[in-house]
């Protein structure tokens, strides 16, 4: 069967594009990012416009009308690529041309792409294959990738409030962290002070992790991690830059005995991966599925892991995340990131824009809550959609 048409959609508030939230939100107040030096954009990050994508919406119609879709980051200028640039490697093709599709949409833009939007786009077209091929076959996209390794999933939460994902069931919280660099020892003190407070209410055996969100230098994320070994925190995420592969594998090095160091959230493509292994920065790595270069390039990124010994935890990213790590053996637990403004009850992630999105039930989700075609989501019709460019 093959492809007949590709649309892509813009929609705001929520969505793939989570930090787009209307109102006060716990993930937008005082959380410490790259900008948290400038006193002006220090409070908020939508001062410095950490919403200024949106969410994009990729569907791919069958010639039959079957139509399979996905969501990610990636707005208007994601649209754009989709549109103008990646359809016609998609249109007149087989529906099961996945693997092809993806390298002519890579290797066409990698002179201008590689990493960012572009890999957004690329994301969100090569997950709508996936599932269009699902609703093609009547299957699962997790059928069609090996099949689940376990029947039970266990989620951490991350939020502001891992005291009251205990109570929800959930096996660990993350928090975001608050100070950084620029507010010197004393903020220093003030995140030490709240992981203290939550590991006095949450007690032993309840895993604590920092989210750093790219914003400390090394030796800031050295002095956080040894202090933060006296309460027992299991990871420090994203600590440095991106692109900054020796500070990881320096971080690495000097990280207090029984703490994990994580990072991948905003890398992509094996190639990005493949440098985070080779200097041995991390480990555990946590692409997001809707960026990283999608569910194709997600597995190619998870052997490479495997072969490494890395834990593969993608970061966020809902269904496209919960097929994934039910099939794969170093894919042991899953991220659920707590979209009520107050982290006080689950709420879908990419809320409120898909139908049938399934959440943990107390901290665990059954392989049955994935048993649809596809990625088993349908887009809400109340939500709506722009098409700002048609090709
Ligand atoms: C809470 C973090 O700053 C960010 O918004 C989400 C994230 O990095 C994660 O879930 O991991
Ligand atoms: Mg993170």
């Amino acid at each position: 069967m093959q492809i007949k048409e590709v649309r892509a959609f813009v929609v705001r508030g929520g969505g793939a594009d989570y930090h787009d939230q209307t109102e006060a939100h716990w993930i937008d107040d005082h959380i410490c990012t790259p900008m948290s030096k400038y006193e002006e954009y220090k409070q908020s990050r939508k001062s410095f416009g950490i919403n200024v994508l949106g969410t994009l919406v990729v569907e791919i119609e069958a010639t039959d009308g079957t139509v399979g879709f996905a969501v990610t980051t990636g707005g208007e200028i994601g649209a754009f690529i989709v549109e103008k640039h990646l359809a016609r490697f998609v249109e007149g093709a087989d529906v099961t041309d996945i693997e092809k599709i993806w390298d002519q949409m890579f290797n066409s833009t990698l002179y201008y792409g590689r990493k960012g939007v572009v890999l957004n786009a690329i994301s969100g077209v090569d997950l709508a294959l996936w599932d269009l091929l699902g609703k093609v076959r009547n299957e699962p996209v997790h059928k069609m990738i090996g099949g689940a390794v376990r029947d039970e999933l266990k989620f951490y939460a991350t939020g502001a409030r891992p005291d009251l994902a205990k109570e929800m069931g959930f096996i660990g919280g993350k928090l975001p962290l608050q100070w950084g660099p620029a507010d010197g020892d004393e903020g220093l003190k003030k995140n030490i002070e709240t992981l203290a407070h939550m590991r006095s209410k949450v007690g032993d055996d309840f895993w604590l992790m920092f989210d750093c969100w790219m914003s400390l230098d090394l030796n800031y994320s050295i002095k956080l991690a040894k202090a933060a070994s006296e309460y027992g925190l299991k990871w420090i995420e994203e600590a440095l830059p991106p692109d900054d592969y020796w500070g990881y594998a320096e971080l690495r090095e000097n990280i207090p005995d029984g703490m994990m160091v994580s990072t991948g959230e905003h890398e992509a493509t094996r190639w990005g991966f493949r440098m985070l292994f080779d200097k041995n920065c991390c480990d555990l790595i946590q692409p997001d599925v809707g960026w990283c270069g999608g569910l194709t390039e997600l597995l190619k990124i998870s052997a490479l892991a495997d072969a490494h010994n890395k834990l593969v935890v993608p970061h966020g990213s809902s269904v496209y995340s919960y097929h994934f790590v039910f099939t794969r053996q170093n894919s042991p637990f899953a991220e659920f990131l707590m979209m009520a403004p107050n982290a006080d009850k689950v709420v879908p992630m990419f809320n409120p824009l898909l139908l049938d999105e399934p959440v943990p039930l107390n901290g665990k989700m059954n392989i049955s809550a994935l048993d649809k075609p596809g990625f088993g989501v349908r887009l809400n019709p109340e939500c709506e959609l722009s098409r700002p460019y048609i090709h």
